[in-house]
């Protein structure tokens, strides 16, 4: 990518862990509603690379889009208990927002952050707690319609379908990734279905520089490491991206501690 990237939600969890291994990778431009404090900016970012605004203020994104070449889009109310207010705005109209100014600016491809909500209720009192088992072989493929847990899931759900609608419409190259649960050093702890879905600082980084180096048109894939428990396939982002996980939550105790760690 010759073209700066414009990272959205760029202060938080999932925006920090891209930033920390991509850093230096990337002409980065980055947004966020809060401001970024220095520590929180990769090495040869200046202040001049950071816009504080809001995701739905359609004059300022105009502005965070010019002159970029790929969107990685972060930004909204990650909680999965927001309120219907809350992800109308924040995620809802935000992500319009972001897809029409990348359309006006001919930004070439936009990764979107969806998450494991749009489909929670694929998790039945039937298949669970068994799907998150490593012997059961119940898959999502990103090829199943989404069947959202919350309302939160519903405004993720509408941010694949915007991306279905921009792709289909004005051409631009679009993937939705459904975020497991992204944590630092180990996955979830004492949380059967977060082993399944755990997703690594560093395959979360790898998985979105993917996302900026690939050939797409429009795709939903699933972003979790390589775990052995999984009820998410990561084909498609193997096939389609090139994604290579490093990662596998089978490497750690269900308390998280990791299986060979040496005993003091
Ligand atoms: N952390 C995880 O495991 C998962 C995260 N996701 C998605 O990934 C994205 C990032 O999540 P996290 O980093 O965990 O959340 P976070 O809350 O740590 O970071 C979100 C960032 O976006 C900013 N932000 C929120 N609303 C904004 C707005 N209206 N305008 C501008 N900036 C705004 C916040 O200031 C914050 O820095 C979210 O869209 C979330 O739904 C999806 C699945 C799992
Ligand atoms: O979409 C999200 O999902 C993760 C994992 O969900 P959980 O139900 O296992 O907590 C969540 O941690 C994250 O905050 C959210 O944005």
């Amino acid at each position: 990518m010759d073209r700066p990237v414009l990272l959205t939600g760029a202060g938080g969890r999932v925006g920090q862990a891209v930033l920390r291994d991509l850093g230096p990778k990337y002409d980065w431009r980055l947004l966020d509603r809060e401001p970024l404090s220095r520590d929180k900016l990769p090495e040869g970012t200046s202040k001049d690379d950071v816009i504080v605004a809001d995701i739905t203020d359609r004059p300022a994104l105009r502005e965070a889009v010019s002159g970029v070449g790929a969107i990685i889009h972060l930004a909204g109310d990650p909680r999965k208990t927001a309120p219907w207010t809350s992800v109308l705005r924040n995620n809802i109209d935000g992500t319009q927002a972001l897809y029409e100014a990348a359309v006006n600016a001919d930004v070439e491809k936009v990764a979107f952050a969806s998450s494991n909500h749009a489909v929670g209720h694929f998790e039945t009192e039937t298949r669970t707690p068994e799907m998150y088992r490593e012997n059961d072989d119940f898959r999502l493929d990103g090829s199943e319609h989404p069947r959202p847990g919350n309302l939160y899931g519903v405004s993720k759900a509408t941010g694949e379908f915007l991306g279905r609608y921009y792709y289909d419409e004005y051409d631009l190259s679009t993937v939705a990734v459904r975020i497991g649960n992204l944590t630092k050093d180990h996955p979830p702890r004492n949380y059967e279905r977060g082993h399944a879905m755990w997703l690594s600082h560093r395959d979360c980084a790898h998985l979105f520089d993917r996302c900026i180096q690939a050939d797409y048109g429009f795709e939903v894939v699933y972003g979790i490491s390589d775990n052995d428990r999984k009820y998410y396939s990561i084909d498609r982002a193997k096939d389609v991206l090139g994604y290579n996980p490093q990662d596998n939550s089978a490497e750690y105790h269900f308390d998280g501690t990791p299986k060979d760690e040496v005993p003091q």
